[in-house]
């Protein structure tokens, strides 16, 4: 499903109204029509509804929702927020129809009391008062009335498209929004229903169709932006070929653990044997191997000769070692060492398989940001940063990357020619090529030591077993998503979290496929 701004959302609107000849209204009223199929099905017996609506098209679905309310049996109170002579014609249409049916209340006539008053004693609220045409600092009436809702309301809050107060381009709250219960966008959903603050104000989100064209239909009308989406590629996700060897499914390098952090490879290394790969082996300074060894079960080790210093005379070693995997994960439990910038470089420049660097692979990426012009444009490269790691990579607060999470995971993208995963609730991947996709499943189990470990240990075994980059990293990011979903959110240990890749893996295989 394609993720829009509201400029796309409105691109796509007037190619409905301009091109194909659908009025505006009608949109307006299916708009309406389907707000109210949620809500019945929410409160299927009448209920007592304050409908608040603004005076632009947001407004305008307001009055339709009001009208089919009403003839459904609600006691319906409708709020007209800002002055009449303001209507845009389509809400003008409804607002006129509702003015034959209900009494309308005017805001700007009637006082805050007994607004409250109305507020206080309904059980539904519906928020038509601004939409995706809101931007930057909230103005009165509406942030009075926000405020107040927030802190006293108790009923159900329905918001048609955005909640009032969150920018869909960007989430932005400026400088409040309206807390809602349930989110009901059109034709598709908006970037500010994902991004931060925005995301926390919206609730339950619902997409529903109301006869938009919808995104894609042609090339002028296809965003850059998608929701991860397993239609998009649980074709790779068949079963197992019966005539497989343990070479089928690819063999993943994985190069990490200094002392102390050893764990962190064992972990990656787990992950990707349950995420199917024949073989795996793990790679730490000589001086860790013993006790790697005395670790791990399945997992081969290859150690490199030092003593927790890499030297420049063994880069040769490591230029045959690593030609020999199919995908390499460089940095869980990496740690810092001397050589390490020589040791990046090493690997950057010999290995031509995908690499996906994380962790403190990623912290000397930082601190030089030449090392990239090592890496060949043909080899695929994947960063998978969280918020702090982004921050000393862009050189920016955390603060800002989450601010501007899918902005600076597209300027990391690009400064690097490599796919950005940046970490967090609705981790963004986006692609050197402008593409971007927003992630939906997570809990926050996966804010635990280990987590990040676990993700790169799938990512790298989905590239050794050759599935497309893009689709194998979306995968990936959807399947550790949704091991969180799966385990106790406090006490969940990293073993919980691979015990379910199994079953999760099952059910988004594409139905009846069987190995071949
Ligand atoms: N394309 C569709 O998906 C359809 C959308 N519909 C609905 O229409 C709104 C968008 O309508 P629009 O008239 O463009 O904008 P809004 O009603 O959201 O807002 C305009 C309104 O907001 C005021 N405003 C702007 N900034 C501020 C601010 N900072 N503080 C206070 N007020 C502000 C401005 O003055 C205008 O009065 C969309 O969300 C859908 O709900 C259609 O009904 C169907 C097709
Ligand atoms: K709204």
């Amino acid at each position: 499903m394609y993720l829009v701004t509201a400029q796309e959302m409105r691109d796509l609107e007037s190619y409905t109204i301009n091109q194909l000849g659908i009025p505006g209204h009608v949109l307006m009223e299916s708009a309406g029509r389907a707000v109210v199929d949620q809500i019945v099905k929410r409160f299927p017996n009448p209920k007592r509804v304050v409908v608040l609506a603004g005076t632009g098209n947001n407004g305008g679905d307001g009055f339709v929702v009001a009208r089919w309310l009403a003839f459904r049996g609600w006691e319906v109170d409708l709020w007209l927020i800002g002055s009449a002579v303001k209507l845009t014609s389509d809400a003008k249409l409804y607002y006129h129809a509702c003015e034959q049916l209900l009494s309308i209340h005017h805001a700007e006539k009637e006082s805050e009391a007994s607004l409250q008053a109305h507020l206080m004693m309904c059980d539904v609220i519906v928020d038509a008062m601004l939409g995706i045409g809101y931007s930057g600092m909230l103005r009165e009436p509406f942030t009075s009335i926000v405020q107040w809702i927030n802190q006293h309301a108790e009923s159900y809050i329905f918001a048609v498209d955005m909640p009032t107060g969150v920018e869909a381009d960007k989430g932005h709250v400026f400088p409040v929004a309206l807390r809602v219960d349930e989110t009901i966008t059109f034709n598709c959903p908006k970037w500010g229903h994902y991004l931060l603050p925005g995301s926390k104000y919206c609730g339950k989100l619902k997409v529903v169709d109301i006869g938009i064209t919808p995104a894609g239909h042609t090339k002028a009308l296809t965003p850059n932006a998608r929701l991860n989406d397993p239609n998009d590629w649980n074709m790779y996700l068949g079963g197992r070929k019966q005539w497989a060897h343990k070479g089928t499914y690819g063999h993943v390098l994985i190069i990490g653990g200094a002392k102390g952090t050893l764990g962190a490879v064992a972990m990656a290394g787990e992950a990707a044997y349950r995420m199917g790969s024949g073989l795996v082996t793990l790679t730490v300074p000589e001086s860790q191997h013993e006790a790697l060894a005395a670790k791990v079960t399945q997992e081969m080790i290859w150690s490199w000769p030092g003593k927790d210093h890499f030297l420049p005379e063994i880069a040769e070693e490591l230029k045959t070692a690593f030609q020999r995997y199919d995908a390499v994960v460089c940095g869980p439990g990496l740690g810092r060492f001397p050589g390490e910038v020589r040791f990046i470089k090493e690997i950057l420049q010999t290995v031509k398989r995908p690499l996906v660097l994380d962790a403190d692979a990623l912290n000397i990426l930082a601190e030089h940001p030449h090392l990239m012009q090592f890496r060949a444009n043909d080899c695929p490269t994947i960063l998978t940063p969280h918020p702090g790691e982004m921050a000393r990579l862009l050189r920016i607060t955390t603060e800002e990357v989450e601010r501007k999470r899918a902005a600076v995971a597209l300027q990391l993208a690009y400064q690097t020619r490599s796919v950005v995963i940046l970490k967090g609730r609705y981790t963004i991947i986006a692609f050197p090529d402008g593409k971007r996709v927003v992630n939906t499943t997570g809990s926050p189990a996966l804010a635990k030591a280990g987590s990040g470990d676990i993700l790169s240990g799938i990512i790298g075994s989905l590239l050794a077993q050759e599935i497309p980059v893009e689709s194998a990293i979306q995968i990936a990011v959807y399947i550790h998503g949704r091991l969180g979903e799966e385990v106790d959110a406090h006490s969940a240990l990293y073993r919980d979290l691979l015990d379910h890749i199994a079953s999760i893996r099952q059910l988004l295989e594409p139905t009846n496929s069987p190995g071949n």
